[in-house]
Order: C-alpha cells, then sequence, then structure tokens
C-alpha cells in the first residue's frame, strides 16, 4: 500500500527532524545507556501485508508490553479465575504505585500495572518452574508473531533484579495479604525476565494481529479475550496517561519503559512503534507522538 509507506516514513522524518526524545529508563542500568535517538514503526494490514520505516528490525526491550502477552497466557489458563485477585479498573497513577495497593487492600487494580502484572504471573507460575512458565509466554509470544526468532534478554533481566527495589517491595506487600502463591524472589525472577523479552516492531507488529483479529492472524486467542484484552489496554495500558492516549489516539494501546508501544486498531491493523526516551510517565515520547501522528492520518479509531 503506497499511500500507507508514504504515511509511516513521512512520520519517520518528522519524529527525526523534531529530535524531541525523552530519556531512557533511567532505573534499569542496560537500559538507561541506550541512545535515544532511535525510531521505528511498523503496521500490519488485513490484507496480510506489513510495513515499516525507520530501524524495524533492531531488537528492544518489550517490558511491559509483556503484561498483554502474559495477561493472554493466563486467562487462557485460569480464565475468570484471575478476577478474584486483580482489579480492571484504570488507576490514575504511575505504573509502580505502592500508595495504591494499600488504599486498595492488596488487590492491584488491573493486570498491567507492576502490581497487578506481579499477580498475573504469579498465577501463570503455580505449580510450576519459573522456566516452564516462562517458555509458555516466550512460546506465545513467538506463535503470535510467527517468528521463533525472539528472546529473554538475561542481562537486562539481571540488571532490573539488582536495582528492582520497588517492584520487591511490591510483591512483599501483596504478599502480606496473602495475594501470591509463591515467594516474592523467585517470583519476582520470572517477572524480570518476562519484561526482558525483545522483540522488533516488525515482530510486535505481528504479534498483536490476533488482538486486532485481522484475517491472517494465527489462531491464539478467542474473541472474547481479545475483546478483553482491549479493553483493558484501552483503560489501562498507558497508566496515569491511559485517558490521555484513549483521547488523542482513539485505540488500545500497551507501553514499556523499553520505549515500545503495541497499537490495536480492530479489523484494521495491528501497530508496533518504538523510540526508546520516555516522557515523565514513562511512555515513550517520541512513540506516543508517532501513534497520534498515525491515527490522525489513517483515521484508524474506534470511536
Ligand atoms: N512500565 C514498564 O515497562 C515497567 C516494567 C519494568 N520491568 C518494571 O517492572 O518496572
Amino acid at each position: 500500500m503506497v499511500e500507507l509507506d508514504e504515511i509511516l516514513a513521512s512520520i519517520h522524518d518528522r519524529i527525526v527532524d523534531e529530535a524531541d526524545w525523552g530519556i531512557p529508563a533511567q532505573y534499569i542500568p542496560e537500559l538507561a545507556t541506550i541512545p535515544a535517538d532511535q525510531f521505528a514503526i511498523s503496521v500490519c494490514l488485513a490484507d496480510g501485508s506489513t510495513h515499516s520505516a525507520g530501524s524495524a528490525n533492531t531488537p528492544f526491550s518489550i517490558q511491559s508490553i509483556s503484561k498483554v502477552f502474559a495477561l493472554i497466557a493466563t486467562l487462557g489458563r485460569i480464565g475468570e479465575q484471575l478476577w478474584t485477585r486483580v482489579g480492571r479498573e484504570p488507576t490514575g497513577t504511575a505504573f509502580d504505585s505502592i500508595g495504591i495497593l494499600e488504599s486498595d487492600a492488596g488487590r492491584p487494580r488491573n493486570p498491567f500495572i507492576n502490581a497487578g502484572a506481579i499477580v498475573t504471573t504469579d498465577a501463570l507460575l503455580s505449580g510450576r518452574e519459573p522456566r516452564e512458565a516462562l517458555a509458555e509466554t516466550l512460546g506465545l509470544i513467538r506463535a503470535m508473531a510467527e517468528s521463533d526468532d525472539i528472546y529473554i534478554n538475561d542481562r537486562v533481566a539481571r540488571s532490573e533484579e539488582r536495582t528492582g527495589a520497588r517492584n520487591k517491595a511490591l510483591a512483599h506487600y501483596l504478599s502480606s495479604h496473602g495475594n501470591l502463591e509463591h515467594e516474592p524472589e523467585k517470583l519476582l525472577g520470572t517477572y524480570f525476565h518476562q519484561c526482558a523479552i525483545e522483540m522488533t516492531t516488525e515482530q510486535l507488529a505481528k504479534a498483536g494481529r490476533a488482538l486486532a483479529r485481522l484475517p491472517d492472524a494465527p489462531r491464539t486467542l478467542s474473541k472474547e479475550h481479545a475483546k478483553r484484552v482491549n479493553a483493558l489496554m484501552m483503560s489501562c495500558g498507558h497508566y496515569d496517561a491511559s485517558g490521555e492516549f484513549a483521547y488523542r489516539v482513539g485505540l488500545p494501546g500497551k507501553s514499556g519503559v523499553g520505549g515500545g508501544i503495541l497499537i490495536v486498531a480492530p479489523h484494521k491493523a495491528s501497530i508496533g512503534i518504538w523510540s526508546p526516551g520516555l516522557d515523565g510517565y514513562g511512555n515513550s515520547k517520541a512513540g506516543t507522538r508517532a501513534a497520534v501522528m498515525l491515527s490522525r492520518a489513517t483515521e484508524w479509531s474506534v470511536f
């Protein structure tokens, strides 16, 4: 599609011209030193084609985008039972907020904030070794993206393990409320490795096809689950900037502190964007602007 290729090339050029990159995640040492001036965007369409601009074959740390895949795997495994332990409401607070967990008495408000993802991973781990649960999440991602060339970056996981005091605090607090089945350190090892999965924007866009219900997507999740996960991405996918993202882009999206964003245009397209510099909410600064430009140019919106 010539027109889409032109749109993506012009978004890429504008982002590079503006050079307003933000700052890579500083609290994970392995991510802190990544050059901020990088950008990639990939789009899969309903006709089976994939279109990209920028460094669409550079793997990046998907971080919180992994929460989408862990949620899909957990819903597939235990279904609605998950909701006895995690809610489905947006928080209006930072992704790693400790305060809100106290007011919620240890039941995290949604599966996309850190506390909610830690509980989701705990449920996914149930009765298994970390290796097996990680293999399930990674296997699901590879199947959704139809690519075996997707791996966990152990250095990134260990880097976060060394510095992740806040996630440790969250896990211990959840544990004090009886909302964790596993010992916090073991569980966090699994969670950090899941966050350290690396993908390219092309792989990410391909993995999102099942959520967008595109005809060529591998049958990896039900229509029902796609609807639910998209609803949660729309309401909670960008933490305390979720309302702003919904307002400006009009599509379900999930960000990660590696600078990636997965965006779903139901029945039309699946989109992967990456730029490692972040804004004050921990969302990709240039990536969010690119998402706004794309939804404007294509008029893709669920509204
Ligand atoms: N927003 C994010 O991407 C956060 C993920 C990161 N691994 C953390 O737990 O802090």
